[in-house]
This record gives C-alpha cells, sequence and structure tokens, in this order.
C-alpha cells in the first residue's frame, strides 16, 4: 500500500514570504529570520495580534512560503513563532520552527500590513506497517547521512537523526543539507507523498557523496602527482650532478655510456637481438632526456648488452675424469654418483650425436636432488658444473610466488626487471651454465600466477630453445643450460614438474660416513677458513664420533661442518692467547672443554628416571619430517572420570591422516582389547588424550598407527614401553600392520637416536636393502604384520613394577 496524503480542516494564516535562494523552510526545521525585514515583520506582528486574540495563548503561527522569482509556491509550511529577540549580529528576530506542509489557497483578510491567505493543511499518512522496501530506504538513508556527518564532525546531529522513525520526518531533515540546491530543496517540499519524498532524498544523498568521492579522489591524485613531479625533479638534478662529477673523476668529461648506439653497434649481438635494441635506441634518441620512458630504455639496454649472448664454455669432460671430480668433492654417496655419472654420459653421448638433451621415458632432462638439508644437494650441483667445466649459478626459489619472478616483469611494470633465470644467465656470464634450481619444492602459487607453470615452460626442451622473458622480449635459447634442481620433500614438487624430473634421492648419512665426510672434506676446508694449515689441528676419530652423534642430531652435516668450525676458531684464539700449543688434537675431553657439554644424549642411555619412556603410555615413533628422519614421542593419557571430558583429544601439530591413525588405534583397542588383556573399560568411560610434542613437525602420514596404538596400549596395562624400542607402521581396524614410506630415513635416524630395537610393517623388508650395511648390523629389526607383535616387543614384561623395569641391550 502507497503512502497517501488527505487535506483537511482550512486554516486561515499570515503569508510569511522568503525568497527561495535564501533557503527554504521544511517542516521540523527551527530557522532565525530578521525582522528588520519588513515581510518578516508584517507577518509576525499580524500573526502576534491575532494570537493575542485566540482563547488559549497559543504561539503566533505564519504560513511561510517560498517565493521563486516574484512568484510564490503552491506549497508552504506552517511556522510557529517560538521566540522573539535579537539574532546573532543583534539585530531583532524571531525563531521559527516549521511545523506541517499547508496547500496555499486564496487570499482573504486579517490583522496588521501581512498578506493573509486561506491554506489547507496537508496530512501524511505513511502505510502501516512500513513495507519493507521503505524501511530499507530509510536504513540507506540514516548510514548515508551518517556517514556525511562523521566525515563533519556532526557527532550530535547523527543521533538525533538515527532516532527519527517516520518517513516524511526524515526526509525533511534533508532540509538542513547544505549541498542541496534550491531546485531540490523545493521539489522535497513539493513532494507531499512521504516515500517518495525520502526517495528524493537519498538520491541527492548519494549523488552528492559520489560527487564529493570523485572530487576527494581527483584532488589527492593531482596532490600525489605534484609530489611526484617534484620529488623526480629534485632527483633528476641531483642523478645529473653524480653523473657530471663521476665522469669528471674518472677523467672523461664527455658520458660516453649514454652512447648507446654506439655501444649496441660494436656488441656482437645476435641479428634479432640487435634489432630489438637498435628499435630501443631510436625511442630513447627521440625521447626527452627527462622522460620516465628513457631511464626504462636505458635500463633495458644495459640489461641487454649485459647478458652473455655469444659466451659459452667449452665442455671439457670425460667421464672418467667428471667421476674423479664427483669422487673428490664428496665422500660416498656412491649410488648418487654414480647416478650422474650415468646422466653426464648420455648427455655427452647424446651431444656429440648432434642430438639434442631430451632424455629418457620421462623427459628426465632435469636431475632432481632430494633429500634433507645439508646432504650435500647444493655442492653436488657445484662438483657437477666443476665437472662438465661450465659455469655455475644458483636460482632460490624458496617461496617464490610470483610468476614474474621466473618469466620477469613487463617492461612498464615500475621497477620492472628480468626474471630470475635471465638474471642467473646474466650473472653466469655464459649462455650454457649449470643452473641449479634450489629448493623446487617450496615454490608456491597464488593471484600472481603460478610460478611452477613458468618453470615448466623453462624446463622443457620442446619450448625452452625459444624462452620468452616478459622483460627481455627477445628470444632466450636455453636449451644448452644444464638445470639440476633440488628439493627437501620430493612430495611437495607440483607434479608437472615432477614428471620432467629425473629424481635422485638423497636420505641422509650413517654415523660412520658423517665421520669419514668430516675427516676428509669438513675440518680441512673449515681449518683453511680459519686460517690454520692443514696437521695444525686434527680430530681423533671418537671426537669426530661425539660431535656427529651427541653434538648434532641431524641427517645431513651441516651443524656437523658449524661444530667443527667451533671448535677450531676456539682452538685459534686459544693458540692466540697463548693457552694452547700447535699441532693441537681434539679429543673426547677437549670437545667439552672447546664447545660445552653435547645437547643430544640418546633416550636408552639416559638415567632410567629421566627417559621418556620411564611412564607407562608413551612409545617411541619414527617419523620423517622436512629435515629428514627422527624419532618422536606419543603420549597418551586418561582424563579424570570426574571431570575429564570424554572422547579423544589430540595435540600437538597433528595432519589430518594422523588424526586418523589416532582414531583407528583407539578403535582397534576398543574392540580388540579385551583379546590383549587390557582393561578396555577404561576406555569407554574416560577421555583419552593423545599428544605428539611438536620437536620437529613430522611429515602428515598414517605411520604414526602403530605408535598410537602401542602408547595407548601401555596407558592401559601399566606396562612401560621399553626405551631402545622404535617403531613404523599404518594398522588397520582389525590390527593389522601396514607399510609405510621412508624406511631408510627412518633407520638412519633410529640408528642417530641411539635406539637398537627397530620394529617396521613386514611388507617393508625388500625397504632393507636400500639401509646401509653398518647401520642394520647395529639394529635389530623386527618386521612385523601384526599389531599384537609389536605389543609384545615394545611393552615391558607385566608385573614388573614400572621404575625398575629392566633394560634390555
Ligand atoms: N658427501 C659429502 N662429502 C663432502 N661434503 C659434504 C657431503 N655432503 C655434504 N657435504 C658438505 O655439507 C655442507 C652442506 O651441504 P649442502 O649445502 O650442499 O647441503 P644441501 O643438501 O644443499 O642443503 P639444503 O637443502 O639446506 O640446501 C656443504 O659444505 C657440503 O660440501
Amino acid at each position: 500500500m502507497a503512502a497517501e496524503s488527505l487535506e483537511s480542516t482550512p486554516l486561515t494564516l499570515p503569508v510569511l514570504p522568503i525568497d527561495a535562494e535564501d533557503g527554504v523552510v521544511l517542516p521540523g526545521m527551527v530557522v532565525p529570520l530578521d525582522l528588520s525585514d519588513s515581510d518578516v515583520r508584517a507577518a509576525v506582528d499580524a500573526a502576534k495580534s491575532a494570537a493575542s486574540d485566540a482563547p488559549d495563548g497559543e504561539k503566533p503561527r505564519v504560513l511561510l512560503v517560498p517565493r521563486v522569482e516574484g512568484t510564490y509556491a503552491e506549497i508552504g509550511v506552517e511556522g510557529r513563532v517560538e521566540q522573539i529577540g535579537r539574532l546573532a549580529d543583534g539585530d531583532p528576530g524571531a525563531l521559527i520552527r516549521g511545523l506541517r506542509r499547508v496547500r496555499v489557497g486564496t487570499g482573504t483578510t486579517g490583522p496588521g500590513a501581512a498578506l493573509w491567505v486561506e491554506g489547507t493543511p496537508v496530512t501524511e499518512t505513511a502505510p502501516e506497517p512500513l513495507p519493507g522496501h521503505v524501511t530499507e530506504l530509510m536504513k540507506e538513508y540514516k548510514a548515508l547521512i551518517t556517514d556525511w556527518l562523521r566525515k563533519r564532525g556532526a557527532w550530535q546531529v547523527v543521533d538525533r537523526v538515527q532516532q527519527i522513525d517516520d518517513v516524511g520526518q526524515l526526509a525533511d531533515n534533508a532540509g538542513y543539507s547544505p549541498f542541496l540546491t534550491t531546485e531540490q530543496k523545493l521539489e522535497l517540499l513539493e513532494t507531499t507523498e512521504p516515500v517518495e519524498r525520502l526517495k528524493t532524498a537519498t538520491k541527492a544523498l548519494r549523488d552528492h557523496l559520489a560527487e564529493q568521492d570523485v572530487a576527494e579522489s581527483i584532488a589527492k591524485d593531482v596532490q600525489e602527482g605534484v609530489d611526484k613531479q617534484q620529488r623526480e625533479f629534485l632527483l633528476r638534478r641531483q642523478l645529473e650532478a653524480v653523473r657530471k662529477e663521476l665522469a669528471e673523476l674518472n677523467g672523461d668529461p664527455e658520458d660516453e655510456s649514454e652512447d648507446y648506439r654506439a655501444r649496441v653497434e660494436a656488441a656482437d649481438l645476435p641479428e634479432e637481438v640487435r634489432k630489438a635494441a637498435l628499435k630501443e635506441v631510436d625511442k630513447l634518441e627521440r625521447s626527452s632526456d627527462q622522460s620516465p620512458e628513457g631511464s626504462w630504455i636505458r635500463t633495458w639496454l644495459d640489461t641487454v648488452l649485459e647478458m652473455p649472448w655469444n659466451e659459452r664454455t667449452e665442455d671439457a669432460y670425460d667421464i672418467s675424469g667428471a667421476q674423479a671430480v664427483l669422487d673428490a668433492d664428496h665422500a660416498g654417496l656412491q649410488d648418487v654418483k654414480e647416478r650422474i655419472t650415468e646422466y653426464l654420459a648420455v648427455r655427452k653421448r647424446r651431444a656429440e650425436r648432434g642430438l639434442g638433451v631430451v632424455g629418457g621415458r620421462r623427459g628426465g632432462a632435469v636431475l632432481a636432488l632430494t633429500g634433507p638439508p645439508g646432504v650435500g644437494k647444493t655442492s653436488l650441483g657445484e662438483s657437477v658444473a666443476r665437472a662438465m667445466g661450465r659455469k655455475f649459478v644458483r636460482v632460490a626459489l624458496g617461496g617464490v610466488r610470483d610468476e614474474a619472478e621466473i618469466r620477469g616483469h613487463r617492461r612498464t611494470y615500475v621497477g620492472a626487471q628480468p626474471g630470475r633465470v635471465v638474471r642467473a644467465i646474466k650473472e653466469a656470464g655464459s649462455m650454457n651454465p649449470v643452473v641449479l634450481l634450489d629448493e623446487v619444492d617450496k615454490v608456491g602459487s597464488d593471484f600472481r600466477g603460478d610460478p611452477a607453470a613458468a618453470l615448466l615452460e623453462v624446463l622443457d626442451p620442446a619450448q625452452n630453445h625459444t624462452f620468452r622473458d616478459h622483460y627481455l622480449e627477445v628470444e632466450l635459447d636455453l636449451s644448452d643450460v644444464v638445470f639440476l634442481a633440488t628439493a627437501n620433500v620430493l612430495e611437495a614438487i607440483p607434479q608437472p614438474l615432477l614428471d620432467r624430473m629425473e629424481v635422485v634421492e638423497l636420505d641422509g648419512y650413517t654415523e660412520h660416513e658423517k665421520i669419514t665426510i668430516a675427516r676428509d672434506h669438513l675440518v680441512p676446508r673449515q681449518l683453511e677458513r680459519a686460517g690454520l694449515e692443514s696437521g695444525e689441528v686434527t680430530f681423533d676419530e671418537a671426537a669426530l664420533r661425539k660431535l656427529a652423534a651427541e653434538y648434532t642430531r641431524e641427517a645431513g652435516v651441516r651443524s656437523l661442518e658449524r661444530s667443527v668450525q667451533r671448535v677450531l676458531r676456539k682452538v685459534a684464539a686459544k693458540h692466540q692467547l697463548g693457552d694452547a700449543q700447535l699441532p693441537y688434537t681434539v679429543g673426547v675431553d677437549e670437545l667439552r672443554e672447546l664447545i660445552g657439554r653435547p645437547r643430544h644424549t640418546p633416550e636408552a642411555a639416559q638415567d632410567p628416571a629421566e627417559r621418556r619412556t620411564a611412564v607407562p603410555g608413551v612409545a617411541t615413533g619414527l617419523a620423517v619430517t622436512g629435515a629428514g628422519g627422527d624419532v618422536l614421542f606419543v603420549e597418551a593419557s586418561l582424563a579424570d572420570p570426574e571431570t575429564g571430558a570424554s572422547g579423544l583429544t589430540l595435540t600437538g601439530q597433528l595432519g589430518d591422516v594422523m588424526k586418523e591413525s589416532a582414531h583407528i588405534a583407539l578403535s582397534y583397542l576398543r574392540s580388540r582389547g579385551a583379546e590383549l588383556e587390557l582393561p578396555v573399560g577404561d576406555l569407554k568411560e574416560r577421555g583419552i588424550h593423545l599428544h605428539v610434542p611438536a620437536g620437529a613437525v613430522p611429515k602428515d602420514g598414517p605411520s604414526a598407527g602403530v605408535t598410537m596404538t602401542t602408547a595407548l596400549a601401555s596407558l592401559l596395562s601399566g606396562r612401560q614401553v621399553r626405551p631402545e624400542v622404535a617403531m613404523t607402521g599404518e594398522v588397520s581396524l582389525t590390527g593389522r600392520v601396514l607399510p609405510i614410506g621412508g624406511v631408510k630415513q627412518k633407520l638412519l635416524a633410529a640408528h642417530r637416536a641411539g635406539v637398537t630395537t627397530v620394529v617396521i610393517p613386514k611388507r617393508n623388508e625388500p625397504d632393507l636393502d636400500d639401509v646401509p650395511a653398518e647401520v642394520l648390523d647395529d639394529l635389530d629389526v623386527h618386521p612385523v604384520s601384526d599389531i599384537r607383535q609389536v605389543l609384545e616387543l615394545a611393552l615391558t614384561p607385566a608385573q614388573t613394577p614400572a621404575r625398575e623395569a629392566p633394560v634390555a641391550a
């Protein structure tokens, strides 16, 4: 139903004409009027004398009628004279409140000099209840006006507007808005239908706000533009001054580097590149010195001129020589070095027979070295370059999310530069270097494009001979570049990239290998860095073993290298102070004095009461983390039956699959626990809490299943888990132990941690072939297929008082 307006009983009132340009009074507004104006005085006086006749002492009333160019409007507002006094400027004045709309009728007679008319008040009725679109409109108007008022700091008014709940009244409140034109105000006055009126008011307000936004942003742009121009001007002046000074310093008054045409002509550029460069030179000569385009072009030309277009190194290697280089740089890693040598052999043969470098079945053009940090991935890459007699550059990809990082920015982009591949080639100074793409597993993609897709193009032999960098915009032949990649976590390499790669896995070193690496490579290298002669400081084998086993716990040798470095620094310092004689031998006893106490003692070697497994409910698991294999402890506890929550609570940084493993472990014990003589009643009534303390964050996967089951079984039975036992394996609902990945890394970790007994799934038995013999010799490995076997092996016998569990060696 629409709002309606009804006309009612006529009134007789003196007219108070107001020129519309001076303002239009709407109902609800209170305005001061100047009594020295004869029209105002006449009307007010007339009203007063009429009021004095009125019986109930009512305040005088006038009819405020807008006058547009001499003619009266058809609708006026009945006004009540609230007060007579002085205006701000001291003139006599009257305060008049607009009450309601009145349709102006015919003239009549009345007291005083005023013009009297008859009028009919316009009665407004809004629909009841208000239809949704009207309440919405009211809300919108209030929101807009509030916004506008707040910007002006008119907080007091905000409340008042918010409280208006009458449609017509809300619309009339617009009469106060200074931005409305006279026409708009007259329109508001003449629109007697309240909803229509509010629509008109809202539209006017909306238009005004939009206009204001535009005006503001123009003002801002103008201001910023001015600032920027000024800054640029200043910077350019400074730059000129610096250039001049430099030129004078170098004794060449004329800045020759500016002569790009000569440089391009002189440079031995490929034809296409030369053409493109000359075109830019043309543009440069046409553009003014100060223009920003000029500076883009200069930077671009510099980049193009610096590219090693015609530089390439001659491959000088035979396979046995390459092998010798690899052997000289790296101890151990026999299989890895073999794979690399094979790769080089294939490459060389293909090159000799004029074939492209497209490798075997899976593309295979790129060798990907994957494994934990510090196992020598980067340094192997360097060795490959050395073995081939090529330049080596490393491109760090960790955290690259922007496609432009690989492919370059378009030149129009502020601060544009070529992508990392082009920069790498520039840095290498040859068109056929070995480029190591470091941490390909850490490229991500987001709204800035997919760097992995760009990398794919770089690596694809079918496309990379015409690689186009967005910045360079000329074709670049990457087909003779040897790309290698490194990654910590194979699974994290984007699949399409992985398809192009031939993966070589490095799982980490055994203690023995670490000792050899330290003795043959790390110590000699660090001696040199510490400014010591070879032989001036030697480590005995026991010291190296202790460094590897107890001062560090890692899959690779990075911390070991740092520890060696620290020891050597200390020795060098002591020598300088006269506290040590050279040659100096570092033995186990010296270590403690030089670099303090070891950080990592094997669990089984600890005081029994100090062990993590000293209480029932803690089991030792084996996991793969981003840093290689690691041991982790799973802790289980039962909630207090009175207060504790029921159900399963999981804490530690568990992935979804690990959480599922926990539920499976619990379900298995609930259904089969009785057969195992475990008091499963507790499981049903009390809440269970499983926690995996975060030392290193394990990769998500099901392989903690057996460990979780064992921790729970230990908790229920009160039997401790043997400290020397560690385990890995997925568990099914029926208690079968299912195979998992990363056996080699896990066994290396168990060995590092001093664990002597390892439980693995039966179906992983073939993986033991990859595990170094010296590790297997030290470990008692039990392949199992059922969780009962795990519990038998891992739990201490029943009835043994908890604290004095015998430690099996
Ligand atoms: N088998 C080895 N023989 C000799 N030195 C080695 C061997 N493995 C690693 N190193 C040395 O250990 C240090 C760390 O290796 P590197 O930086 O290549 O590790 P990385 O696997 O690339 O690690 P990240 O993944 O963190 O980059 C280097 O100084 C390297 O020369």
